[in-house]
């Protein structure tokens, strides 16, 4: 069934182009959008917008596009040292830090590139760390089944850095641990030890 809008108002908003939604609100907050510093800015902004948010045209099926292969080898592999960009869902402000991933294979590897590519996509959409930690640990999950997923996430927030609480220094570390990072202690370790070591 049809929903109905309740105002004038959302019936303007839904009929306007995301460009214009910026364009008003460049005027809210106080800016001459017609000024031409402006004039392009609301076509950048969707640009922008649409890449930031990349990750929600994307799934993991389609990242990891057939790169898992049938290989012998059952010890641990880490990606460390993953760059990423995310956008906080609570204010729309980035954080960013890096991403160390570790899996114990059972029969299958994965592509190494799409390591990176998974966590890339996840952190393409408005997220929470926590959130973005678990959903890179449970795509490398379902996708090979290994013996056990390690994901660690350091990261910094703008909106805990220049705006609200306005901390400059401190940063947040999440983890996600499941099967044998989970159930034996020696695992976890030796991926926390592998991770804290600088080469
Ligand atoms: N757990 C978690 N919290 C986050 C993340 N990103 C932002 N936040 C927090 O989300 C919370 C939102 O709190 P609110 O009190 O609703 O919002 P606010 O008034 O803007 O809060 P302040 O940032 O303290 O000014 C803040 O404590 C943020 O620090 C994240 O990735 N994980
Ligand atoms: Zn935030």
């Amino acid at each position: 069934m049809a929903t109905t809008p309740d105002s004038l108002e959302e019936v303007t908003l839904a009929s306007l182009s995301t460009e214009n939604l910026y364009r008003e609100l460049l005027s809210r907050i106080g800016e001459d959008p017609t000024r031409d510093g402006l004039l392009d800015t609301p076509k950048r902004m969707v640009k922008s917008m649409e890449f930031l948010t990349r990750g929600y045209t994307m799934d993991a099926t389609q990242v990891l596009h057939n790169a898992l292969f049938d290989v012998e080898y059952d010890e641990m592999v880490i990606v460390k040292d993953i760059e990423f960009y995310s956008m906080c869902e609570h204010h729309l402000l980035p954080f960013f830090g890096k991403a160390h991933v570790a899996y114990v294979p059972n029969g299958k590897v994965i592509g190494l590139s799409k390591i990176p590519r998974l966590v890339d996509m996840f952190a393409r959409r408005l997220q929470v760390q926590e959130r973005l930690t678990r959903e890179v640990a449970e795509a490398i999950e379902q996708a090979i089944k290994p013996q056990g997923v390690a994901v660690i996430l350091e990261a910094e927030h703008l909106c805990m850095m220049m705006r609200g609480v306005e901390k400059q220094h401190s940063s947040t570390t999440t983890s996600a641990m499941l099967g044998v990072f989970k159930e034996n202690q020696t695992t976890r370790h030796e991926f926390l030890s592998l991770v804290r070591r600088n080469s």
